[in-house]
């Protein structure tokens, strides 16, 4: 099966080739853990997952490795640590438990690795010692600075010069940088802060450091210890095959991570293919903390401010309907349709053993990672009434997968109450007296219930907003 993926670095679709087809290996940038996911988080989460699902499918599930880090050593922690009186260690662990039982809830798989930043340190030294040792990096009244005009390719991610930069960006001037685009590597740390022993004193890493010393380690220097890494591996000028992350990260986190793992490891490129996933928007602007526009996946998955909980599996399939690439707002009338639509899904699957991996399904994922084809291509298969293709393509998506299922099912029968509204029927068209068929009718109707009656029979689906409760007084 080919795989096209658009790389940002080249601007380009273009057909993937892992560096090894062996072991595919694969990063993603994953969040700051200091308060609830919101739903623009997921976004990367869901979508990198299907990619993971892409890659363990077509090169075999032992053959990719998938890591997503944890930032848990940041300013915005020790801040909300600080307002909120509680220690950083407590709000680190309790918000990585949230992320990962909200990202299970929304049918995200579990990446190969999920390191943590703090048990990374002696990695991020070593690396910035290096970089200071080649000369890209320099320490200054105790912080360590990357050296922006010491890599040429600096700015190539993104399309920027260094001078366009200096001229669009607000950058913090500090009178220890060389170049105001210097970033920092490592920074003091005061006393009640975070702070490791490092050759330059006590102090923590600059976020951007973490990212490349996480990913060289796991991906690069565990595999080449354990001989994992082939020749064409070694030889070839990537570090490894796949960097992801939100678009919002392009620059300058992206562009940072590039030059430190590029100079330290005298490598051309740090990624062979960068993905980046559009931002999902509330009114046209990123949802985001900072903006305070945003609802958190709890939220939404528990129901808040009056409004009914929505399973993981719609928030995921709306998620899925819109391609990475493009912005995307969050809609109850996606979410209505999206319900309505696994419904019926989960109805025509139930006890069927998924089929061979229908060729259209995985074609459109991997065109691109076109997941709103595939959706599309579902719908058709449905349409079809082709119940083991339906389970195996929508298994590629992460849908109609067992650990999503328990929302979906009925808890009363349909069937039962199907055959009562068949009799009425048949008791009506001799009487002439409808009105029983129309009460029972405006109870399916009010509970969510899709009534469809036609000659030969009566068939009741369950739709949007299913409310068994409301069937209570017809059974
Ligand atoms: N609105 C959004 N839509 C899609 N992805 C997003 C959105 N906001 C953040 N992300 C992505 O979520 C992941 C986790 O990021 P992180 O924890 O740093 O969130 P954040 O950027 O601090 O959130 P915020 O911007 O709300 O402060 C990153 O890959 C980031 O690109
Ligand atoms: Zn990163």
């Amino acid at each position: 099966m080919d795989i096209s993926l658009t790389n940002s670095r080249t601007r380009k679709k273009e057909p993937f080739r892992p560096i090894d087809p062996e072991n595919v290996r694969i990063y993603v940038c994953g969040p700051t853990v200091y308060d609830r996911a919101h739903l623009g988080n997921a976004r990367p989460a869901i979508v990198f997952d299907v990619l993971f699902r892409l890659m363990r499918e077509v090169y075999g599930a032992d053959h990719v490795t998938y890591v997503r880090n944890f930032t848990d050593v940041d300013d915005k922690i020790n801040a909300r640590a600080k307002e909120s009186g509680r220690s950083i260690g407590e709000i680190t662990a309790e918000t990585t438990q949230w992320y990962l039982d909200d990202m299970a809830e929304v049918g995200v798989m579990e990446p190969t690795h999920m390191p943590r930043a703090t048990q990374f340190i002696g990695q991020m030294v070593a690396m910035i010692s290096e970089l200071i040792e080649k000369g890209h990096a320099y320490e200054a009244e105790g912080h360590v600075l990357f050296a922006v005009e010491s890599y040429t390719a600096y700015g190539a991610l993104s399309g920027r010069s260094v001078d366009d930069m200096i001229a669009g960006a607000r950058v913090e001037v500090a009178p220890y940088k060389r170049n105001p685009m210097d970033f920092v590597l490592w920074k003091p740390s005061e006393p009640d802060l975070p702070g490791w022993d490092s050759p330059w004193g006590r102090g923590r890493p600059g976020w951007h450091i973490e990212c490349s010393a996480m990913a060289e380690e796991l991906l690069w220097k565990t595999p080449l210890d354990e001989g994992r890494l082939s020749e064409a591996a070694l030889a070839h000028p990537h570090l490894f095959d796949i960097h992801g992350g939100g678009n919002d990260l392009t620059f300058p986190h992206h562009e940072n991570e590039i030059a430190q793992s590029c100079c330290a490891n005298g490598v051309e490129h740090m990624a062979q293919t960068w993905l980046h996933n559009e931002m999902l928007q509330v009114e046209g602007k990123k949802m985001s903390k900072s903006l305070g526009n945003f609802f958190t996946v709890r939220d939404l998955l528990d129901g808040h401010d009056g409004l009914p909980g929505v399973p993981g599996e719609v928030i995921r399939f709306v998620m899925l309907s819109t391609h990475y690439r493009k912005p995307m707002d969050w809609t109850a009338e996606k979410a209505r349709e999206a319900e309505a639509t696994l419904r019926k899904w989960r109805a025509m699957v139930e006890g069927v053993e998924a089929g061979p991996m229908p060729e259209g399904v995985l074609k459109a994922i991997a065109d691109d990672l076109n997941t709103a084809g595939a959706i599309a291509e579902l719908h058709k298969l449905a349409g079809a009434g082709d119940a083991a293709a339906l389970k195996a393509g929508a298994g590629l998506l992460g849908l109609l997968t067992p650990e999503l299922g328990d929302w979906a099912a009925v808890p009363v029968d349909l069937t039962a109450l199907a055959d009562r509204l068949a009799g009425a029927r048949s008791a009506a068209m001799e009487s002439k007296d409808f009105s029983e068929v129309d009460r029972l009718k405006t109870a399916l109707l009010a509970a969510g219930v899709e009534v469809r009656m036609s000659k030969a029979g009566v068939e009741l689906l369950p739709g949007a907003g299913f409310d068994a409760a409301k069937l209570e007084g017809l059974r």
